[in-house]
């Protein structure tokens, strides 16, 4: 199985009382259960495309020819969009080095940047320092409105323009095809200028479109194998499809069974600690997911990324000592035996016999454990879930595990997890005040 997952350490019953009783659980299972008909029968409508998805492969010849030209003789491509139209891209380009500390990306090929948030001296300087001529832009924006995105596309077209080169040979769109009496302004700046376009896949909102062109597509530039994403998506959907066990022997049903309970129990607190370099991004991506999809109603909870071991020394002393308003998902991957190998005589001269002939990948494997272990013994609800490799079709598997969790979550809770009316009023405000001089 590629990803395991243990509840155990999160339940009343096994942390002396102090976690979430296996009773709330269990009434959360069988509200689950019954919201996995509730999957099938929207899988079956065609009403959630999200759970089709995995198994579609009629959209990968366009990804790959796209990636082809986006890399053909360019030094860097930029991906400009905000949000889900970043995020999953972001999270799945981390497999090949993006944004590893101290790493960046050494492979061959171009470098890959995204600008997901907009600050002048950022986007400034970077629009200065890349070589435009061998650069290429993809601009993505679902509704092809967001400011941002509009706001870095037309620096960025001003730019080439400015330094002589053609538009359309440079950027690139990603967007919802044309609605009847709806503006698509991302369409409008860049379609005059012949750039070719990729259609968003209108059923699936942004902090759901990891999966799609959207996220696929920066994974097919970095070279990632974009088929394995899927195919392990797939992995994770297949035993709700398929109907034949109950909730408790699915992951993704135990998981949603014990994230409404915890919601229910008053959990305000909702920590996700990865300990890998490359699920860095992955936690940035599932707080959106999280909080833009059940934070309504006056209900959700505040999602927290938090990284290991690192953040173990800056956040770990709050989470075993803090108020105990948490919940906790320790994600560890199969690290054991990686890395560097520790000298012996180093080890002895350090005073820590014990780190000789270990691997780095050691102490992070014992460290996942331990962080876990010390949760649960100082009665801090905590959730383990094992990848048992960092690769493609684990990564996909992951990603659809937490976004049919978050679903699931949301319709035990009665919340709808695919609108964010209040943010849309805040977009609406800024453009107002944009327009008024008041933003300064
Ligand atoms: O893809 P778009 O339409 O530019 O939206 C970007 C992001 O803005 C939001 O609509 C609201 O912040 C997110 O849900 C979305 O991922």
């Amino acid at each position: 199985m590629a990803l395991r997952q243990s509840i155990e350490q999160a339940m009343g019953n096994t942390m002396g009382g102090a976690g979430i009783p296996r009773t709330a659980i269990e009434a959360a299972l069988s509200v689950t259960e019954t919201e996995l008909q509730r999957l099938r029968d929207e899988e079956a409508s065609g009403k959630l495309a999200l759970l089709a998805l995995p198994d579609e492969t009629g959209d990968f010849e366009a990804i790959e020819k796209t990636a082809r030209a986006l890399r053909d003789g360019a030094s860097d491509v930029v991906f400009l969009g905000t949000g889900g139209s970043s995020l999953g891209g972001q999270t799945l380009a981390q497999l090949a080095d993006y944004m590893v500390p101290g790493l960046g990306r050494l492979a061959d090929g171009p470098r890959i940047h995204f600008f997901d948030n907009l600050d002048p001296a950022t986007f400034g300087r970077g629009l200065e320092a890349l070589p435009l001529a061998t650069t290429r832009f993809v601009a993505i924006s679902k509704s092809g409105s967001t400011g941002e995105t509009l706001m870095q596309t037309m620096a960025v077209m001003r730019a080439l323009s400015d330094a002589g080169l053609k538009i359309g040979e440079h950027v690139f769109g990603l967007s919802e095809p044309r609605k009847e009496n709806t503006r698509n302004a991302l369409r409008d700046l860049l379609e005059p200028e012949g750039a070719p376009f990729l259609e968003h896949h209108t059923g699936i909102g942004g902090r759901y479109s990891a999966l799609t062109n959207v996220g696929l597509l920066p994974a097919a530039v970095m070279g990632l194998d974009i088929a394995a994403i899927r195919r392990g998506a797939a992995s994770v959907y297949a035993p709700i499809r398929a109907g034949e066990l109950p909730a408790r022997d699915i992951p993704v049903a135990n998981g949603a069974a014990l994230m409404t309970a915890a919601a229910l129990e008053g959990k305000a607190v909702c920590v996700t600690m990865a300990y890998a370099d490359r699920l860095e991004r992955f936690t940035r991506w599932w707080v959106q997911l999280w909080a833009e999809s059940l934070g309504k109603d006056g209900k959700g909870s505040q999602p927290v990324a938090a990284i290991g071991p690192v953040d173990q020394h800056s956040q770990l002393q709050l989470y075993l000592a803090g108020p105990n308003d948490k919940i906790f998902t320790v994600i560890t991957t199969d690290c054991a035996g990686k890395g560097p190998k520790i000298d012996a005589a180093l080890a002895e001269k350090a005073g820590e016999p014990g780190f000789a002939g270990k691997t780095i990948g050691d102490l992070v494997a014992a460290q996942g454990r331990a962080t876990a272990d010390t949760l649960a013994h100082n009665h801090r609800p905590t959730r383990t879930i094992h990848v048992d490799r960092l690769d493609e079709e684990h990564l996909g598997a992951l990603m659809m595990h937490f976004m049919l969790e978050t679903i699931l979550t949301g319709y035990a809770l009665g919340i709808d997890p695919f609108d964010q009316p209040a943010v849309e009023e805040g977009k609406v405000l800024a453009k107002q005040y944009l327009v008024e001089g008041a933003g300064a």
